[in-house]
């Protein structure tokens, strides 16, 4: 369990790719060879028998992107143009390339209420399974041109919490957000040059929350902290999720085939084994650390005395009187 091995045999995944790991930052053209490496990948996951959902970011940037409007435009009804523009391109190219090896795909473009309602709830479940059934990929999006994020359930915003409820709903064993870094780290590391990265969570506290920041570039939308959000999404359904870098898209086959890549977060039942497997290590580093201590307090005492200092006993530590 600890080496990643149960990854593996995860059957039913949600993939989610971001507008950078789609696109070129630079140009904002989709970044054609990556696209169609990605959709050969999970063709290939398909042919090993496993269910594949795709949540695919994209629609704004790209329909900017052809329609020559400028970066950074906050008009709601423009960014929704842009979307509608955007995601028909972007559905064409996923048609084409996943056309090439005969496989049928669906789009599928959700709205936070047709996930928070549960008769829409129901319905989408449905189709899913349908689409599961007939062998489809079906490829997500949020409905960008028409959610609106004043009614009743407003909007997702981002990608990366709609891939867990995605996720949820399916009763998918295994999320996997594309992300343009690597996982989760301390703290923003392109902020932060002193942040670690974590390649485990095994429990969601206030301390990792805080951990997660906003959005590192123009492109993205939510940053680490709507990841962090997925996560618990994810692992309250029972589902497993990693976070990992799409700027090498291959980076799926080694998650998949257990790896040590991205951030694993564990779900329930296997955060609790993860815990249990770990217990006498921990109790063995404890020992250990316990060991050292005592070697270093008598070092101390030994170096006093071959001082001819004085010296006494502070708590459990020796200091020069
Ligand atoms: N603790 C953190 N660890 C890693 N990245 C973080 C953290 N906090 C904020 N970020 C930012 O989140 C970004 C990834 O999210 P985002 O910009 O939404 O991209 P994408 O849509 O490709 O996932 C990173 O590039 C980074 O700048
Ligand atoms: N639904 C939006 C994407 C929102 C989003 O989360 O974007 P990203 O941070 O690039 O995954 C679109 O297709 O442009």
């Amino acid at each position: 369990m600890r080496n990643r091995e149960m990854l593996k045999d995860k059957k039913r995944i949600v993939i989610k790719v971001g507008t950078s790991t789609i696109t070129y930052a630079e140009t904002g053209n989709i970044n054609l060879e990556k696209l169609e490496k990605f959709v050969r990948i999970l063709i290939n996951l398909r042919n090993k028998g496993k269910e594949i959902i795709v949540v695919s970011s994209g629609a704004v940037g790209i329909g900017r992107n052809v329609l020559g409007v400028k970066s950074g435009v906050k008009d709601r009804a423009v960014r929704q143009a842009c979307a509608a523009v955007g995601q028909g391109r972007l559905m064409m190219m996923y048609e084409k390339l996943f056309a090439e090896y005969s496989q049928l795909t669906a789009q599928v473009l959700l709205t936070k209420e047709s996930i928070m309602n549960e008769m829409c709830a129901q319905n989408a479940r449905n189709t899913f399974d349908e689409l599961f059934a007939m062998n489809v990929v079906p490829i997500v999006n949020e409905n960008d041109a028409i959610s609106v994020d004043e009614e009743a359930y407003g909007n997702f915003g981002d990608n990366d919490t709609m891939a867990a409820y995605v996720a949820s709903l399916v009763d998918a064993d295994l999320l996997i957000l594309m992300s343009d870094i690597e996982g989760l780290y301390t703290d923003d590391p392109k902020k932060n040059p002193h942040a670690r990265f974590v390649h485990t969570v095994v429990k969601i506290d206030e301390e990792l929350e805080k951990m997660g920041k906003g959005a590192g570039s123009d492109l993205g939308t939510g940053g680490m902290a709507t990841k962090i959000e997925a996560a618990k999404i994810a692992v309250n359904s029972g589902a497993d999720m990693v976070i990992a870098n799409g700027q090498n898209i291959y980076t799926i086959h080694d998650i998949m085939a257990g790896k040590k890549v991205g951030t694993l977060f564990l779900s329930g039942e296997n955060a609790l084994e993860m815990e249990n497997s770990l217990a006498p290590e921990r109790e063995q580093y404890r020992r250990l650390a316990k060991r050292k201590r005592k070697e270093t307090l008598s070092k101390k005492k030994e170096n006093y005395q071959a001082g001819g200092m004085d010296y006494e006993l502070h708590g459990s530590n020796w200091q020069a009187s």
